[in-house]
């Protein structure tokens, strides 16, 4: 990694222009929006009263969803969840992973908290490999590769998603600033270069299991996850599966 006395002659031999996150952050929420809202209704859960907007990117076409609970007001500071879709997670209660418990707790913690978003982002299937290629990487992480060798041994990235429509829907809600719930700091890093200030990232404790236990430590030592609590949480020994 570059340091900043280091930065500036870099950027001048290869031609570059710095900006500041403040200038990134105007610029981006100057661009044209590549989400279309396309539904509004009210969504009484198990977890609270949410209101759901329905979107549609207009670059792939793929269909979000943005829960809302409370107001967003002045738009600062709003309690985010930034949902990556996991149909076995979500749907199935998989213990291969933590999505579901994951989705459930930022709902609650919306909840209790007045005022907050879960943006579900559909099309990030598999950390954007799409499901049945997650379907085959589970098959590989069955035969010993972990998570993210077992992408690529697929030929595929280990971390495909784009966050711009998630940045776009929270700006059309009107948010400004985020706490962001989330273990993983590339996610708030690509939220603030798509123009959304990240005030705090706020973890989102997980169960380990034996089934997730090998996951959750590949994502911590291999993904850069934030998950310093893992070790000391876990009691049964792992199944060394995924
Ligand atoms: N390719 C692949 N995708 C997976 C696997 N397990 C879960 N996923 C997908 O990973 C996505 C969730 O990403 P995670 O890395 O678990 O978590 P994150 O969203 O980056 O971070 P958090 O905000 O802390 O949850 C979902 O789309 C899941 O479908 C796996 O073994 N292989
Ligand atoms: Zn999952």
């Amino acid at each position: 990694m570059l340091r900043l006395p280091e930065l500036i002659p870099f950027a001048r031999k290869h031609g570059l222009t710095i900006i500041s996150i403040e200038d990134l952050i105007a610029y981006r929420r100057s661009a044209e929006p590549t989400v279309r809202r396309e539904a509004e209704v009210s969504l009484p859960t198990a977890f609270g009263d949410f209101t759901a907007y329905g979107y549609r990117s207009t670059v792939d076409g793929v269909e979000h969803v943005a829960l809302v609970h409370g107001e967003v007001g002045d738009g600062a500071d709003i309690l985010v969840r930034m949902h990556s879709e996991c149909l076995t997670g979500d749907i199935f209660a998989s213990q291969r992973c933590d999505c579901g418990p994951q989705l459930h707790a930022s709902m609650e913690r919306i909840k209790t908290e007045g005022r907050g978003i879960v943006v579900y982002l559909r099309g990030h299937e598999g950390r954007g490999i799409g499901l049945l290629s997650k379907l085959r990487a589970y098959e590989l992480q069955e035969r010993g590769r972990d998570t993210l060798d077992a992408n690529l041994e697929l030929g595929l990235p280990a971390d495909a998603r784009d966050y711009g429509a998630g940045a776009q829907i929270l700006a059309d809600l009107g948010v400004r600033s985020v706490r962001l719930l989330t273990n993983n700091p590339d996610k708030s890093a690509a939220l603030v270069r798509h123009g959304i200030e990240v005030t705090s990232r706020e973890a989102m404790p997980v169960e380990a299991g034996e089934h997730n236990l090998r996951y959750l430590r590949t994502k911590r030592d291999r993904m850069g996850h934030d998950l310093p609590w893992l070790d000391g949480a876990v009691t049964t020994s792992a199944c060394g599966n995924q």
